[in-house]
């Protein structure tokens, strides 16, 4: 394999498969089918998943609540997107943890690093959940901060588009498709696959990320053995 440790960003949209808002069951079930194919082959599989299937901060801000509360309640939807992977990944039977950067003790463990290493070398499937933690920020960058923390080799952005644009593909039906991008000509370029903290941190860091379609059977495992699927941007 590729990579030893991984950490998957999956987006909450895109667990709405076909429907208009929240989790389609059947899409829950392919992914984690697609988690089961790595886990089996031995890689160590950290997850971040979004939550704009059930609630974005800045739409709340913009109904006229206010931004911060608006962006908890977006921290506690991912956590409600954490509890149905988990329930689905344990369906098959993977060992998992469920961490959260908000303290909720009844349902999943504070996020604590050294706990998260020590699952992950033991083979469990950790998903982080409450994004950062903190108001103003995405998941796409608590994914980058929880990739630096638990020094995954990659960060795999598992999303619905398959790679990064010269602009965005589900606007422009011409944008043409990069196989590979510096971290400088997309923050140059204002690609707006993740935000511009996500790409900055991992930057700095220089932890690379894949953006690829997640949708598409087959694609995490021929990522993690090395084929060139999506987008890599590096320095
Ligand atoms: N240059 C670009 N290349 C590729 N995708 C782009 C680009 N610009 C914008 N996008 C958009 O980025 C989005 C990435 O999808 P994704 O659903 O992962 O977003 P997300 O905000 O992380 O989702 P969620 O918040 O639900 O987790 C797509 O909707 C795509 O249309
Ligand atoms: O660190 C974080 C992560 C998320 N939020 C809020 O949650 C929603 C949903 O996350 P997405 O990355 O958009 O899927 C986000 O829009 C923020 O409102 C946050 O505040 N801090």
């Amino acid at each position: 394999m590729k990579y030893k440790r991984i950490l998957l960003k999956l987006s909450g949209e895109a667990l709405m498969g076909d429907l208009q808002y929240g989790i389609d069951p059947k899409r829950l079930a392919e992914y984690a089918e697609e988690i089961k194919q790595i886990h089996s082959k031995g890689v160590e599989i950290a997850i971040v998943i979004g939550g704009g299937n059930i609630f974005r901060g800045v739409a709340g801000a913009s109904a006229g609540m206010d931004r911060v509360q608006g962006d908890y309640m977006g921290m506690l939807a991912t956590v409600i997107n954490g509890m149905a992977l988990q329930g689905a990944l344990e369906d098959k039977g993977m060992k998992t943890r469920l961490q959260t950067a908000l303290k909720m003790e009844s349902i999943a463990e504070p996020y604590i690093k050294r706990r998260a290493d020590r699952h992950l070398e033991k083979g469990r499937i950790v998903i982080f959940g409450a994004g950062t933690g903190n108001p103003y920020f995405t998941t796409d960058t608590a994914a980058v901060l929880r990739g630096i923390e638990i020094n995954a080799d990659v960060i795999l952005k598992g999303t619905r588009v398959d790679g990064v644009y010269d602009c965005d593909p589900e606007k422009n039906a011409s944008a043409v498709k990069f196989d590979f991008i510096s971290f400088d000509d997309v923050l140059k370029k204002g690609l707006n696959v993740m935000d511009t903290t996500a790409f900055t941190l991992s930057q700095e860091n220089k932890l690379p990320i894949v953006v690829f379609d997640m949708n598409k059977i087959g694609n995490l495992l021929k990522i993690c053995e090395g084929e060139n699927i999506g987008t890599v941007v590096n320095i």
